[in-house]
């Protein structure tokens, strides 16, 4: 697109090539799977390549991969790499499906790819080499799914928040990273702000920095800054003086796992937003594909939130901050419940949390797509 930076000058501005988190690989001494390092981010775009299964893992806990879509990728590339390399299959399901506890979609990844595995060999016992590529191929499908969920999510949002806030939602609060770097195409909450920006509504994202790991002012200021956003970082715990101060018309944020009861674990720090979303009068809206809600957790409180070890609150970038020995409560997630939720919004459309046939409804898509696998 050309734009006039000065009377009498053109430039050409391009837009970056888009991020992609993961991508299978084959052009090497064996099949690989590459993964961005988002450890690295923004200082650096640095791919690893993943030959085997516990380095995924590792991978996966050490959130060089992160995000609860993409962890569904990651899973089930997994299992796909695991087949092609001749590892045992069941045995990487497994150390996958548990690296990670809270966001579901990483079970389910697997789930599908070990199952595409499965159906093959069942069908053609022996054929090794087919089952490893139904397993791929099972991987790739999700890939596709997870880039059409995420455009229609932004779509579905965006007409969504021209309902809910009537004057216009110009001011977006986001916490953690909800973008490409968590997807197969434009990611969950941030795909709806990057919907609103590129239809000239959006005048301020509001970027919760996202202690202790900075998902935040890391991974989502970049994406936002490499998207042309007009983004604001702010400290965690400014929000609630920014709320005060009525600079937010609608809070967006992902999710790990949306129990039946429509309870929806993620970040920590989302819970705490939703109060003060709820208090201040302003909507409360969880962008998640239908993979991530879980009909087989009832409640919130049978979700598994995961903890994570002191040193992430008792180091600021591998600095100590803290008296040596100091030990941190340290929760991954935190689950807010249904009634402080505006509305949920999968690739199916909008749903409110407490309406129990529309979670119903998103919960029999979701069991019925997974027993596809
Ligand atoms: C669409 S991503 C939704 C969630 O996975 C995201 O908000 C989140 O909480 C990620 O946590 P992380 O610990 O970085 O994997």
């Amino acid at each position: 697109m050309a734009d006039l930076a000065a009377p009498g000058a053109t430039t050409i501005s391009h837009s970056p090539p888009p991020l992609r988190a993961l991508r299978w690989d084959d052009s090497r001494d064996g099949p690989a799977l590459l993964l961005l390092d988002q450890t690295r981010l923004p200082a650096e775009e640095r791919e690893i390549v993943c030959t085997g299964i516990p380095t995924l893992v590792e991978l996966i806990r050490s959130l060089a991969v992160r995000g609860a879509p993409v962890l569904g990728l990651a899973g089930a590339y997994g299992v796909a790499l695991a087949a092609a390399r001749g590892f045992s299959v069941a045995d990487a399901a497994e150390q996958l499906a548990t690296a990670r506890p809270t966001a579901v979609n990483l079970a389910v990844g697997v789930r599908r790819a070990f199952g595409a595995y499965r159906t093959h060999l069942a069908a053609k016992p022996g054929d090794e080499d087919g089952a490893a590529a139904a397993a791929l191929a099972a991987a790739r499908a999700m890939h596709r799914e997870d880039a059409e969920a995420s455009t229609a999510m932004a779509a579905h949002g965006l007409a969504l928040l021209d309902r809910l806030v009537p004057g216009g939602a110009h001011r977006l609060l986001t916490h953690c990273n909800t973008g490409a770097l968590v997807s197969g195409g434009e990611g969950t909450a941030l795909a709806v702000a990057l919907a609103a920006h590129r239809a000239g509504r959006l005048r301020r994202l509001w970027v919760d920095e996202t202690r202790p790991l900075l998902q935040g002012a890391r991974l989502t200021a970049y994406e936002a800054a490499r998207a042309g956003m007009p983004y604001t970082l702010l400290a965690d715990n400014a929000a609630g003086s920014l709320f005060a101060a009525g600079e937010v018309d609608a809070v967006l944020v992902g999710a790990d796992r949306i129990a039946a009861d429509g309870s929806t674990a993620n970040k920590v720090g989302s819970y705490p937003l939703a109060v003060l979303a709820r208090h201040h009068g302003v909507p409360f809206v969880v962008v998640a594909p239908s993979t991530t809600v879980d009909p087989h957790t009832p409640a919130g409180d049978a979700i598994e939130v995961e903890q994570r070890g002191s040193h992430e609150v008792a180091e600021f970038a591998g600095v100590a901050v803290a008296p040596p020995g100091a030990t941190a409560y340290n929760p991954a997630f935190d689950v807010t419940p249904p009634e402080l939720i505006s509305a949920i919004v999968t690739e199916k459309g909008p749903v409110s949390p407490v309406d129990v046939s529309g979670m119903t409804q998103l919960c029999a898509m979701s069991l019925s797509s997974n027993e596809t696998m």
